[in-house]
C-alpha cells in the first residue's frame, strides 16, 4: 500500500508503522497551469475533432491525483492552524482510505480547544492530545476487509518537506526506520501546479 499526504514525512512515518502494526499530508486553491483545459475539472467542452482518435491529454497522473485527493480532504479539517489530508492506496491503484487531522469519531469538534498553546500551561488545554492524523484517519478509515490482504504500507509519498515542530533527529530518526522497514519515500512532485474544481455544468 502506498501513503499520501500532505503533510511531513515524520507523521506519516507514524502511521505506516501503524499500518504495519493493524495489518500484518492551509488553504489549497485549485487553478489550472495552463490556457489548455488541463488541471480544469468540470470543463467538458473539447476542440477536439470528433474524427480524431486519440486520447485526451492533460488528464492528471496518478500521484497529482492520489495528492489531489489529500488536499481536497484537509479541506475537512477544524483546525484552524493546519490542514492535512491523507489518502491511502493499494498497489494496483484502489483508493482504500482517506483521512483529515481532526478529533476521533464521537467527539464534538466544538467541544475540544483547537488552541495550540494553553496560557495555564495546560497541555490538556490544547489540540495536541487529542487531534488524530490525517493518516491514522486515512488507515482508520480504510474497509478493513479489502486493506487486511494488504502487506502493510510500502511506499510514503509526502508533499510537506518542512518539519512542523520536530527535532532534526526525529526527523533522521523516521527516516532511518522507514529505510529498516523497507518503506520507500519520496515527495511528491506535481505535474500540475494547481488544479482548479468548478461546481457548473458543462
Ligand atoms: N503528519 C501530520 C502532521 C500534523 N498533522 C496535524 C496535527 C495537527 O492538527 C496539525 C499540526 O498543528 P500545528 O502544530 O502545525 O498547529 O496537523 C497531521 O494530521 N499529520
Amino acid at each position: 500500500m502506498v501513503l499520501v499526504s500532505t503533510a511531513t514525512l515524520f507523521g506519516a512515518f507514524a502511521s505506516a508503522m501503524a499500518m504495519r502494526f493493524f495489518f500484518n499530508p492551509k488553504k489549497h486553491l485549485f487553478s489550472t497551469i495552463n490556457s489548455e483545459s488541463n488541471g480544469v475539472v468540470g470543463r467538458k467542452n473539447s476542440t477536439q475533432s470528433p474524427f480524431d482518435p486519440s486520447k485526451r491529454k492533460g488528464y492528471l497522473s496518478w500521484d497529482d491525483y492520489f495528492m489531489a485527493i489529500a488536499f481536497l480532504s484537509a479541506e475537512r479539517s477544524k483546525d484552524p492552524n493546519r490542514q492535512v489530508g491523507a489518502c491511502l492506496v493499494s498497489q494496483n491503484g484502489i483508493i482504500l482510505g482517506i483521512g483529515y487531522n481532526g478529533f476521533p469519531r464521537g467527539c464534538s469538534d466544538d467541544k475540544l480547544p483547537w488552541s495550540k498553546k494553553s496560557k495555564n500551561g495546560d497541555p490538556l488545554e490544547t489540540k495536541y492530545p487529542y487531534v488524530c492524523h490525517a493518516e491514522v484517519n486515512a488507515i482508520l478509515n480504510t474497509n478493513h476487509a479489502s486493506a487486511a490482504g494488504q502487506s502493510g504500507v510500502s511506499e510514503v509519498i509526502y508533499f510537506v518537506e518542512k518539519r512542523l515542530g520536530n527535532s532534526e533527529a526525529a526527523y533522521a530518526a523516521s527516516h532511518k526506520l522507514l529505510s529498516m522497514a523497507g518503506v520507500k519515500v519520496r515527495k511528491h512532485q506535481p505535474q500540475m501546479s494547481q488544479i482548479l474544481i468548478k461546481f457548473e455544468g458543462p
